[in-house]
């Protein structure tokens, strides 16, 4: 896409008339509430829709998109782009695989489960935040790595198999996540764009990223597993990377709080789970029809600086099940990350500190345990004194592949 100068880029930006991005559900009316769950009060988002060009470039539209990506993540917390109608059908056969996997027997769900890596199945009531339990149910997808490979060998935390069911899902969750990769990717190399800062500032960290996705299925208020009454979707949190790109359907549960300097997170030193759960101050999304969001995480805070901010985020039950997925752009599990020097116009202040760095394959780990304390993964993580090897030179150091 050229665009000439001086061309209106706000508009450019937003996607063409012929795409639809109105809230979902009958008569919205601009209020957009309707589909809001029961009980919650939050004021709701009127976002505008991205549209990302084919590839990004260093143009001159390219780097405004980018500044306006960054502009509205530093308002907002949260950007909605816009699906392409290939990318349309590929979230419609992953939800299509979803309510499939959902729909199966307890018995085949609970199977699937790897004692190495945390992929598989997590029952409703079985994820933590906060101390409390989600009522959630997921399929979470990390890297899926085979008993031969090195780094299983090796006994790397959470590497090892995706355990997947014994229907059609892999295929269609992997077309999905493939495409998801590669706009993470371009929204990454936008962002260097709008912070101003080389390119590979980045992505330099996404070379073999540990992206994730977890496949949601939320169940109705009042049918939370006998464990709770109303019982709640997710408690607040951050996410731990770099962003989160996520795809709701139709029936609506999930809130943010937009960045404010007078909160500020740092999830990586000190919990943010469970932080202002009941605050006034959150935000609802409405579902649109026809795009992803994308929220940042804990990585793209500690990288620029508390430029951009983790995005604090929860979900509640609404009274019908809800199914949604959020796909995680993450460094490599080996990358240790520093903050950026230099960037945006001298908001990112240089960086006179010799910042120790994050290695984010100890951060995931971290918040796994925290989130599945009783899961065999962990049980054996710390059985088999596996923890320990995340200190080790070979795991913070990218590309580098233990000897077999
Ligand atoms: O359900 C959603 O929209 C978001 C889910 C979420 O926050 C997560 O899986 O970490
Ligand atoms: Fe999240």
């Amino acid at each position: 896409m050229t665009i000439p100068p001086g061309f209106n880029i706000r508009a450019a930006q937003v996607a063409p008339a012929s795409v639809s991005h109105r809230p979902y559900g009958p008569s919205t009316g601009g209020v957009g509430n309707e589909t809001m769950p029961p009980g919650f009060k939050a004021e709701v988002a009127q976002l505008d829709t991205f549209k990302l060009p084919e590839h990004a470039t260093g143009s001159l539209s390219n780097r405004r998109l980018g500044r306006a990506l960054v502009d509205a993540w530093r308002r907002d917390g949260i950007i909605q782009i816009a699906m392409s109608d290939a990318q349309r059908e590929l979230w419609e056969d992953a939800k299509a695989a979803s309510h499939r996997f959902f729909r199966e027997p307890h018995g085949e769900k609970a199977a699937c489960v790897d004692s190495q890596s945390y992929a598989g199945y997590i029952a409703s009531g079985e994820e933590v935040t906060d101390g409390i339990a989600d009522y959630s149910e997921i399929f979470t997808i990390t890297k899926d790595l085979g008993p031969s490979d090195p780094r299983v060998r090796a006994r790397w935390p959470c590497h090892g198999s995706c355990p997947w069911p014994n229907i059609n899902m892999k295929e269609p969750m992997a077309r999905y996540n493939e495409d998801l990769g590669i706009q993470g990717e371009k929204l990454l190399q936008l962002a260097e764009l709008g912070l101003g800062v080389s390119p590979g500032s980045l992505t330099r960290y996404t070379r073999d990223g540990w992206h994730h996705t977890r496949v949601l299925r939320f169940p109705p208020r009042n049918a939370t597993n006998g464990k709770g009454k109303e019982g709640r979707g997710i408690g607040s949190h951050t996410d731990y990377g770099l962003l989160v790109i996520s795809t709701q359907d139709e029936v609506g549960g999930l809130f943010i709080r937009r960045p404010s300097h007078k909160e500020r997170f740092a999830n990586w030193e000190k919990s943010a789970a469970g932080l202002r759960e009941d605050d006034d101050g959150w935000v609802y999304i409405p579902p649109v029809e026809g795009v992803h969001t994308v929220i940042l995480g804990d990585m793209m805070q500690y990288i620029t600086h508390n430029y951009l901010t983790a995005t604090p985020h929860k979900v509640g039950l609404n009274t019908r099940e809800r199914f949604a997925f959020a796909y995680f752009h993450e460094p490599s599990f080996q990358a240790v990350v520093r903050p950026l020097e230099g960037g945006c116009g001298g908001m990112l202040h240089d960086s006179f500190e010799d910042y120790e760095g994050i290695h984010y394959g100890t951060h995931f780990t971290n918040m796994f345990m925290r989130n599945y304390p009783d899961r065999i993964t962990t049980k054996r993580l710390i059985a088999e004194d596996r923890y320990k090897l995340l200190a080790e030179k070979e795991l913070r150091t990218m590309d580098s592949v233990p000897a077999s």
